[in-house]
């Protein structure tokens, strides 16, 4: 299932715009920020769509009836990119666990690249939602790597995954691998550079949130 943000207007809107301004994406605190805070607004959004269960709050003054998260899902950053979009994500799951990811694009010489995958720090992803976090969704290939791994060692009960901007291929890619992860995408880019950049995209997310890489 797909879920795009920006098909319905909101502030995310201005986010995604900030982020992909040429001139205010060079602040790099604004743009972690921006990240952060569209993890706040996907983590709200998927609250949505969570279970819950009644719950009896004491007051000073009596009972008050409410419904909250039976559990709270799992997240899960693939480093470094996923990081600020990660914070966000906890402002809103206070209490949920996290797991982080090691993994990155290793180039060939003839400009193919193939992903490493090199560290995994999770709890026991068991009869748990978990929510996959990389903000471009570019080839999908990583996430696609990733998830499965994890669904091979654990039994994962629902499969969440969230990208700030998606190219349409890297979508395919995830819905023909991960049949049965929900997607949510803040927006969706048509075009992928040689070297797997979204066009328009953003640039290098890393970079711009944390200094270009060697
Ligand atoms: O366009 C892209 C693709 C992958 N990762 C990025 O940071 N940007």
């Amino acid at each position: 299932m797909l879920n795009i943000l920006t098909q319905q207007n909101s502030a995310a809107n201005h986010f995604l715009a900030e982020l992909r301004n040429r001139d205010l994406q060079q602040d790099r605190m604004r743009f972690r920020r921006n990240l952060e805070r569209l993890g706040e607004v996907f983590a709200y959004e998927i609250s949505k769509t969570l279970t819950y269960e009644p719950t009896e709050i004491e007051t000073p003054l009596g009972i008050a009836e409410t419904a909250l998260l039976t559990e709270q899902p799992v997240l899960a950053t693939i480093l470094r990119a996923g990081i600020p979009m990660h914070q966000g994500m906890l402002n809103v799951f206070d209490q949920a666990d996290s797991a982080f990811i090691g993994a990155y694009r290793k180039t060939k010489k003839s400009g193919a690249f193939e992903i490493r995958k090199e560290y995994v720090s999770t709890i026991n992803l068991d009869n748990r939602t978990l929510i996959l976090i990389d903000p471009m969704l570019a080839t999908g290939k990583t996430v696609v790597l990733t998830c499965k791994e994890l669904l091979d060692d654990y039994d994962i009960q629902s499969l969440i995954i969230v990208s700030a901007i998606a190219s349409e291929e890297g979508i395919m890619h995830v819905q023909a691998f991960l049949p049965q992860a929900q997607l949510w995408v803040g927006n969706v880019d048509s075009e992928l550079t040689s070297k797997a950049y979204i066009v328009p995209g953003l640039g290098d997310a890393g970079d711009l949130a944390y200094g270009v890489k060697e």
